[in-house]
């Protein structure tokens, strides 16, 4: 399904409950749109019941632990989102780096964690804005992404996607122009056929994920190499949400 455009909701620290109504509704549609992809990682409190309450979109979580079990107060592991229902992982996004002091090796950790658990993975990357302005962002998402990827990238090919997400775009109404996510994307593309070789390079979707909007989505998911986006504010409410959805069904057609 890696040429299905994939759309995925990052509902970050937001949600209760009352927030089950709109996963309903974007399940609901998103039956109708099977030219698309879609998931919702809502905070680990409701993924079981989000998962419960959907039968088409996929159900993941936003963070685990690289440990199996123990002494980790306050910590998930990979085992335990997958019991919850989850299918997926969000792993090394920009807010866990930063705020939570998280390097590529534990990435790397948590997501050779996540893969043996079964659990599919999209993987963020993206350079803050200083990095931009110096003309070094698509040498740092490499770098970045190289001492990321799983350890063992045969266990990992069909669960991986990566997810290039420019910090100074995240929650802020800007994004890069086209020509710079495709230029990007191509360089992750580039790094992963130098890696894997071209035919397993091929198995991994990157999305865009930085203010993605139903207003601009249909833009930046046409461009070349964006196999789908990394939704945050956008995928709080269904209507939001679904019109980035619809957005995407509409690259898909002739
Ligand atoms: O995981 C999602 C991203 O951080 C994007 O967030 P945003 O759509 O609110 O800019």
């Amino acid at each position: 399904m890696a040429d299905r455009p994939y759309i995925v909701g990052n509902w970050k620290m937001n949600g209760t409950r009352a927030m089950l109504s709109e996963a309903r509704a974007i399940d609901r549609s998103a039956q109708r749109l099977m030219k698309v992809e879609v998931a919702l990682a809502p905070p680990f409190t409701l993924i079981h019941a989000v998962h419960r309450e959907v039968e088409q979109i996929g159900v993941g979580a936003q963070d685990c632990h690289s440990g199996p079990d123990g002494a980790n107060t306050g910590d998930i592991s990979a085992a335990m989102v997958a019991d919850s229902g989850a299918k997926f992982v969000i792993l090394g996004h920009s807010e866990r780096r930063q705020d939570h002091g998280e390097s590529n090796a534990l990435v790397q950790s948590k997501i050779n964690a996540a893969i043996e658990a079964g659990l599919r993975v999209i993987l963020c990357c993206g350079e803050t804005e200083e990095t931009r302005d110096s003309g070094d962002a698509e040498n740092y998402v490499c770098n970045q992404l190289k001492e990321s990827l799983p350890s063992d990238f045969n266990k990992a090919e069909e669960a991986l996607t990566i997810a290039y997400e420019p910090i100074w775009a995240i929650g802020t109404g800007r994004t890069p122009t086209v020509d710079d996510i495709e230029s990007m994307h191509k360089a992750i593309r580039s790094l992963l056929i130098s890696l894997y070789g071209a035919e397993q390079a091929a198995e991994v979707r990157i999305l865009y994920g930085g203010s993605v909007k139903p207003e601009n989505a249909k833009e930046l998911l046409s461009a070349a190499e964006v196999g789908g986006a990394l939704v945050g504010g956008a995928s709080l409410t269904a209507e939001s949400f679904l019109g980035i959805v619809i957005a995407a069904a509409e690259t898909q057609d002739p």
